[in-house]
Parts: C-alpha cells; sequence; structure tokens
C-alpha cells in the first residue's frame, strides 16, 4: 500500500477494475463503505451532514448517507445541483438515497456535528470560488468534525495545491493507494488522519499500472543495506571523506557523527589545518587529513565517498573543490555551500556530475540553483534530478526524493523536531555513510531520510541536531532484526 498514485492512474486503476469484472457502482459502493467503517470507529451516533458534489465524489456521498441512516444515524444530505444531472454510477447511487435531497448550503453546516466532505474528490478542474467557496469557508470555521471522501475538496489530489480554497479535515479517507496531493504541502495540512482503505482494486492492477512514486518506506529500499558480514574489514564498509570548513566547523562534527553512525567503517575530516585539532579533539574515532594532502587523499580509491557543503563556505574555491570531487566519479553528497556555490552558474554543476551524486537542498537551495523550474515539489525535484543527472531531495515537513530516471519517494513521517539549526548536516552524513557502504544513491537517499524521521519521531520534542546520530544504532537495529527474521 506504498505507492502513490496520480489521480490519472487512479483512473486508469479503476478502469482496469470495471473491465475485469467489477462494476463501477460497486467499486463506489465499497468506496462508500470504506469512509462508513471509518466514521464509525471513530465516532458515535450524531447528526450527519454529507455535501455531495456533482460528479462521483458526490456519487460516494449517496452511498455513504445511505449506509449511516440505515444504521440509524441522523442524516442530511445536500447536494450541488440538480439530482437529475447526475450520471452513471452517481446516478445510481441516488436513486438509491431514500431520504431528502437538499440544496448545498451552508445551513447543512450549522448545526451539523459531523460534515463529510463529498464536493470535489480527484476530478477538481480549477479553483473553487463564490458559493461553494463561501460553503468550504463556513466548514473551517464551524466546531463539528470534518471527513473528506478520497482527498479535501480544493486540494489537488496530483500537487497537494489548494485551488481557491480547500476543505481542511479531521479525517480523509482515500481509496485503494494514496496520491501525492495526501503527502505534499500544503494538502497534507487539510487531510488529518489519512486512511487509505481497500476497495477492491487489485495489487497486480496497481503494478500493471508501473507507479513511480512511493510514500518512502523500507520496502522501497531494503534490500539494497549492505550489512556487515562476517568476514568483512573496516574497508568493506568504506571510506568516507567529509570536508570541513575553516570557521563553522560543527556542521562537519555532526556529518561525521551520522555518517560513523550510519555504519560507515572509516571516516577522515579535511580541512584547513588550522581548524584540523578541532576536528581532531571533536570524537576519538574521527581521523583528520589536511586539505594541502588533496591530491594523495583523493589518489587512494579507498576515499570511496564524500560529503562536502555543511559549514564549509559559499564561493569560487568551494565551487572549483566540487568540480574536482565530481570528476572522481565517486559516491558524493553536495548540501548547503556546496550547493549555493553554484548560484551563479548551476549548469556548470549539473554538466559535472557524472558518478553516483545525491543533491539535498532545502527549498532556499533549490531556488538558487533552479531558479526556472516551478510547481509542486515533487515535479521540481524530479526535474532536477534529470537535469542533473543526479539524485535530488528537497528537504521540508514533506522531504521529495527523486531519481534520474523518475523514481521518487515522498517522507510521510510528521516530525516538526527537525526543524532545527544542523539537522540537514546529520542527514547529509547518514546518506554518505550510506553510500559510502556501496548502497545505490536513491536508495541510500531514501533511507537516508528515513533513518533521520524516524529518529526524530522518537527522540521528538526537546530534539537537538546532536541526539539524531546517537538515535540511530535503535533504528538501525529495528532494520536488522526484520532483515534477519526475512531470511
Ligand atoms: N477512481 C476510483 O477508483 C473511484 C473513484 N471514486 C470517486 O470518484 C471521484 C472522482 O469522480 P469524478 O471524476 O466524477 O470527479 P469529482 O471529483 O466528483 O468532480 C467532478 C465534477 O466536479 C466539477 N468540478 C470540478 N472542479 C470544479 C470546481 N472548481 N468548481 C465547480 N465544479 C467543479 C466537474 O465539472 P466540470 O469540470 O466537468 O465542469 C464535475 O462535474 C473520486 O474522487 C472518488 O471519490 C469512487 O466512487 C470509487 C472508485
Ligand atoms: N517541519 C518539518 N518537519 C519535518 N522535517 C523538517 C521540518 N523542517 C525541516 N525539516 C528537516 O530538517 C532538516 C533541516 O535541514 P537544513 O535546512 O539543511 O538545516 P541545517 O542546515 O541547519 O542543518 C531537513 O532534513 C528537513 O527535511
Ligand atoms: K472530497
Amino acid at each position: 500500500m506504498f505507492e502513490i498514485l496520480t489521480t490519472d492512474q487512479m483512473y486508469e486503476a479503476d478502469r482496469r477494475t470495471i473491465e475485469g469484472g467489477i462494476p463501477g457502482d460497486v467499486l463506489m459502493q465499497n468506496a462508500g463503505r470504506a469512509v462508513f467503517e471509518e466514521i464509525i470507529r471513530h465516532w458515535s451516533p450524531r447528526s450527519v451532514s454529507v455535501l455531495c458534489g456533482p460528479g462521483n465524489n458526490g456519487g460516494d456521498g449517496f452511498a455513504i448517507a445511505k449506509l449511516l441512516r440505515d444504521e440509524g444515524w441522523s442524516v442530511r444530505l445536500g447536494l450541488m445541483g440538480d439530482v437529475a444531472d447526475l450520471k452513471g454510477d452517481a446516478a445510481l447511487h441516488a436513486a438509491r438515497w431514500e431520504g431528502a435531497t437538499e440544496l448545498l448550503s451552508p445551513a447543512l453546516v450549522v448545526g451539523a456535528d459531523l460534515v463529510v466532505d463529498c464536493i470535489f474528490g480527484a476530478g477538481l478542474a480549477r479553483d473553487i470560488t463564490g458559493d461553494i467557496a463561501e460553503l468550504v469557508t463556513t466548514i473551517n470555521s464551524s466546531p463539528c468534525s470534518v471527513v473528506a471522501v478520497d482527498v479535501p475538496s480544493g486540494v489537488d489530489g496530483n500537487t497537494g495545491m489548494v485551488l481557491g480554497v480547500a476543505v481542511k479535515a479531521d479525517l480523509t479517507v482515500t481509496f485503494c493507494r494514496a496520491k501525492p496531493g495526501h503527502y505534499l504541502l500544503p494538502g497534507r495540512l487539510m487531510c488529518g488522519e489519512l486512511a487509505v482503505r481497500d476497495i477492491g482494486i487489485t495489487d497486480q492492477t496497481v503494478l500493471d499500472i508501473a507507479p513511480a512514486c512511493w510514500r518512502n518506506d523500507p520496502v522501497l529500499w531494503r534490500a539494497g543495506i549492505h550489512w556487515p558480514g562476517l568476514e568483512g574489514h573496516k574497508y568493506h564498509r568504506g571510506h568516507l571523506l567529509a570536508f570541513g570548513g575553516a570557521t563553522m566547523t560543527g556542521a562537519t562534527r555532526l556529518v561525521a557523527r551520522a555518517a560513523r553512525r550510519s555504519g560507515v567503517g572509516l571516516l577522515t575530516i579535511v580541512a584547513d589545518a588550522q581548524a584540523l585539532p578541532i576536528y581532531a579533539s571533536d570524537a576519538p574515532g574521527n581521523m583528520t587529513a589536511p586539505m594541502s594532502a588533496f591530491d594523495a587523499l583523493v589518489n587512494d580509491c579507498r576515499h570511496n565517498a564524500f560529503v562536502i557543503g555543511p559549514g564549509f563556505g559559499v564561493g569560487d574555491d568551494t565551487l572549483a573543490l566540487v568540480l574536482k570531487l565530481l570528476h572522481l566519479c565517486r559516491a558524493t553528497v553536495l548540501d548547503a555551500d556546496a550547493l549555493t556555490s553554484f548560484a551563479e552558474d548551476p549548469s556548470t554543476l549539473c554538466f559535472a556530475v557524472q558518478g553516483p551524486t545525491v543533491l539535498t537542498p532545502h527549498e532556499g537551495e533549490f531556488a538558487r540553483l533552479f531558479p526556472d523550474i516551478n510547481g509542486d515539489k515533487l515535479c521540481r525535484a524530479r526535474a532536477a534530478a534529470k537535469r542533473c543527472s543526479a539524485t535530488v531531495l528537497i528537504k521540508g515537513a514533506d522531504t521529495v526524493i527523486a531519481a534520474p530516471d523518475g523514481r521518487a519517494a515522498i517522507s510521510a513521517v510528521d516530525v516538526p523536531w527537525l526543524a532545527t539549526a544542523g539537522s540537514g548536516d546529520v542527514l547529509a552524513g547518514i546518506i554518505g555513510g550510506l553510500m559510502a557502504q556501496g548502497m545505490d544513491s536513491f536508495d541510500a537517499a531514501c533511507m537516508g531520510v528515513w533513518l533521520h524521521a524516524r529518529s526524530g519521531a522518537d527522540i521528538g520534542p526537546g530534539l537537538i541536531a546532536e541526539d539524531i546520530p546517537e538515535h540511530l544504532p535503535a533504528v538501525l537495529r529495528e532494520l536488522w532484526l526484520a532483515s534477519r527474521k526475512k531470511a
């Protein structure tokens, strides 16, 4: 259930299922039942208003209203437009509804304890305006609880963008698989709790559609983890070079700590000679080397991965160093200053990428590097990944990771605690550590985001960046034990 389908892919899954013998009205009935079950699981009987739009989202509403009324709930139903204008499965379910059909209006919201939002779903085609916009505003300012069916009306299922206004739900029930808009901001904020319910579309039907986007889950990348073997030694676990700034030394110390906790065999911090004592005294397991030894260091192929950017300083020297590193075609993570140094000349960066590379911009860094790439976060990450032939990870509450071939994952763990200085440096270190151990760039970026988020969720309020590396062993142990159970 971790694939994410676009609205078109969902329509296609629907079409194939109907072609395979399950009639559309049965799918709609199943959808109605799924929402009904979620409602009675969450709330005791109370007065409900079901608000129906002119399409199949509205059709779901008729099915839900009937199930609730049959269960003895007090149900009012409002419809946008005329019942005679409903078509297909929606018309069929409307005909089965024996209660009154009122005109959709704010009066249905005032006095209801629970509102079921079936105004627009996957078919939302333009901004919500006029009377319906007013109705949405009334819903959002009312004290009632709100269940959204498929997506909160006004949220674009593909992008998570709000078209005009959007319903703010306490619970969203969607069918078969989630859509990008359930996880991308601001849509994610409008959904409340998300329930993804089966309505009879098979897993095989979903696979046949070849989804290219997933919720970031270990199922995606756990086969690519390089757990150490009994016969292994430290060089089998990679040797990461972390490039440290001369003054902002905290950032690369966090990178180093996180990389080592992620399992890298050896780690050397490379920095200007005057900063080395700080790095050397930080942790006994860190090795250090002066920047003057750069050529000798990179001539040693055992130094198989690089992290550069956090606290490194922006400028031409950084740009030149990054180009030298990219030329070596080894596993490379570029973060922070390593990205911003290319703000004036981003195409040079894109042309230089040849080996396994991960770019980890936050939104500000992304906008500096790719000012011409617009749209939602998923499409921007994909466009940048394709342009640079690198894995691109755009950070934030809805972190998106995209590979150049179009695969993408969205982080679905809510961890506001991660919004603290240095937490991005830790992420860069984890990803670098995983790549040094031989993990593919897209997998390493996804796993890094997952480890980071899970650690953040476990630590919770009070989290500081230094806590995250220290929590990695607990989260890694969980993955390791799960891998042994599978074997
Ligand atoms: N796929 C599945 O597996 C299953 C899907 N199911 C359900 O079907 C839903 C999709 O149904 P759908 O395609 O009929 O679209 P829906 O969201 O009802 O809206 C279309 C109507 O809204 C109108 N309209 C649009 N925007 C507007 C605006 N801003 N302002 C005003 N009007 C606007 C639009 O008008 P038009 O653009 O044509 O002028 C059209 O009349 C899906 O979300 C799920 O709930 C389930 O039954 C089970 C199986
Ligand atoms: N609201 C949020 N919810 C979850 N994660 C967040 C949120 N805000 C920021 N983060 C995460 O925190 C980290 C911050 O990284 P970054 O902005 O580079 O900070 P720094 O440079 O201080 O390390 C990123 O991994 C980002 O995804
Ligand atoms: K809806």
